[in-house]
């Protein structure tokens, strides 16, 4: 099952929706008992609970409620535990008085050494950044010290995942129910989020409805990479046909060429001047300078390091002109920013590939901080699937589906690392994924690659590429796995 991630107003209307269990204050004893397993269980795990101290910035709503209840939890534990109360006559006030009873301790700063900290300021009803005395807590806060953040980090929005300065950034987030979107869209400044099931299954909405852009991520087993059957042949799988570099820049031919070789078995063809430096490099890719005998493909990639020439555009026409899948990236994306007829509105599947500068070319606009609504939206407009690169990939197809990728490191971040993510998502293409999916399935094992080569190291594109093969053994031998567990008995 994908892993799906809300707005604040399908949380909230989940929780109505729960109903005795919300006005009977039942969610927020459960949501706060969560908070307390999962602080304990960091506790215990550097020595134990007793005698430690935790610190509770507490806000004015029900995330400070949750905060409270949760200390009080902790106090009964051994735990020494001081509030601060940013709104001393708004605070929850069943929570200040259970926290109280239990021992907690209210006052104007917090001890100097915390084991952790709790940002108890605000969660879903959060507005803006971080208010000046909890933004000054926090930037006390040293570095030994755990940041655990109620529901989200205060000062992300819960929605668009925009990081307001201040914010918290959190080394553990404890949310309950289901994910909110900042936890994918923020996930750096979340850190470990831990979903506590507070007993709100039953209720969580539909998404999407009116049209209303939906986030989801694909869970590991859901990464179904392609792997060749007994009848297969070299044809059989899907050829790709990547038309990139230039006789002068081979660089970004060799790297998406290379990914594509890599990323499935079957064939790669190749069309562009650095036919031979390509071929230098893998000696398996079939290629020509003219694209007119490049033979068949299943789908074609076209874009990276190929120029903007009249040459180029006129390669990209007749490419798109075709009913084959297509992926379009770098300077592909130029030519489209220049005409966007040639792809708004294209039947056969068709995935762009921008990072930011090149989605504020195609839009004419600078990418604003709700990067969800913006892709969904050019995904809308000209109903093609649009990829918007960077540390969160999304990927959003014609109806608002958004699928999103962590890459969990940007070691990534490296000049050639979009031409290796291109070869790959086309070689998906190919063999029958659909844009969405070719593009998501492409950035996880993109970012796992560059996991694996990096190792806490700087890499190159080149390293990159090296590592594309294992971690694609991490999700076939998965699959495989899952296979042979479920294979009903020889016998
Ligand atoms: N509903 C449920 O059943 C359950 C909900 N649960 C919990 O409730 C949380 C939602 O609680 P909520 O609705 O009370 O809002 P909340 O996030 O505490 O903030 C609102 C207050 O913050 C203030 N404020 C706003 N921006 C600010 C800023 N930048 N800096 C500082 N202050 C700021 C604003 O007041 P203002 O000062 O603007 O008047 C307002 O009063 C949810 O995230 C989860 O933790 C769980 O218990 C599970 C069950
Ligand atoms: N901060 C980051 N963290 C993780 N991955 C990143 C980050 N920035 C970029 N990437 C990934 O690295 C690749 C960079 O692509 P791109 O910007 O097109 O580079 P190039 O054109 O040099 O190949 C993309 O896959 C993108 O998602
Ligand atoms: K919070």
């Amino acid at each position: 099952m994908p892993i799906r991630y809300l707005t604040a107003d399908e949380v909230r209307d989940a929780e109505r929706a729960s109903g005795d269990l919300l006005t009977g204050g039942v969610l927020m004893r459960r949501a706060a008992h969560g908070v307390a397993q999962v602080i304990a269980a960091e506790l215990n795990r550097t020595g134990g609970c007793y005698g430690r101290s935790v610190g509770v910035v507490v806000g004015a709503g029900d995330n400070g409620g949750d905060a409270l209840f949760a200390g009080a939890e902790l106090c009964r534990r051994g735990v020494r535990v001081d509030a601060v109360l940013l709104a001393a006559d708004r605070a929850h006030s069943a929570g200040l008085a259970a926290f109280r009873a239990a021992g907690g301790r209210t006052g104007e700063r917090l001890p100097d050494a915390l084991d952790v900290i709790v940002d108890g300021v605000v969660g879903l009803g959060g507005r803006g950044p971080l208010r000046t005395k909890a933004a000054e807590i926090f930037a006390g806060v040293d570095s030994e010290t755990v940041v655990v953040a109620v529901d989200l980090p205060s000062g992300v929005d819960a929605d668009t995942g925009e990081v307001h300065d201040p914010a918290v950034r959190a080394d553990l987030t404890v949310t309950f129910g289901v994910r909110r979107r900042a936890h994918l869209l923020a996930a750096p400044q979340c850190g470990r989020v831990v979903l506590v099931d507070i007993g709100l299954d039953d209720v969580l909405p539909e998404t999407g409805r009116g049209g209303a852009p939906t986030l989801s991520s694909l869970s590991d087993d859901e990464i179904d990479w392609p792997t060749p059957d007994p009848g297969d042949d070299k044809y059989t799988q899907g050829v790709v046909g990547i038309i990139a570099g230039s006789h002068r820049y081979p660089g970004a031919a060799v790297l998406a060429t290379g990914a594509a070789v890599t990323a499935t078995s079957g064939m790669t063809r190749f069309v562009g001047s650095a036919h031979a430096e390509v071929v230098a490099r893998w000696p398996e890719v079939v290629a020509t300078p003219d694209l007119a005998d490049a033979g068949r493909v299943q789908a074609w990639v076209l874009g990276p390091g190929m120029g903007t020439d009249d040459a180029a555009a006129a390669t990209l026409r007749t490419v798109l002109g075709t009913d084959l899948p297509v992926l379009a990236d770098a300077d592909a994306l130029t030519l489209i920013a220049r005409d966007p007829g040639l792809v708004d509105g294209r039947t056969s599947p068709t995935l762009l590939t921008p990072h930011a500068g090149e989605f504020a070319r195609l839009t004419g606009t600078e990418l604003g901080a709700d990067r969800l609504a913006a892709v969904a939206g050019l995904a809308a407009r000209w109903s093609v699937t649009v990829l918007l690169k960077g540390r969160i990939t999304l990927v959003a197809d014609p109806t608002g589906h958004v699928l999103g990728n962590d890459a969990g490191s940007s070691w990534a971040a490296t000049a050639g690392a979009g031409d290796v993510l291109s070869g790959i998502a086309g070689a998906l293409l190919a063999a029958g994924r659909s844009p969405r999916i070719a593009g998501a399935a492409a950035a996880r094992v993109h970012a796992r690659a560059a996991e694996l080569a990096s190792g806490g190291a700087p890499i190159g594109a080149s390293a990159l590429l090296s590592g594309l093969r294992p971690a694609i053994r991490e999700f076939t031998t998965r699959s495989a796995r899952t296979r042979v567990d479920t294979a009903p008995s020889a016998r």
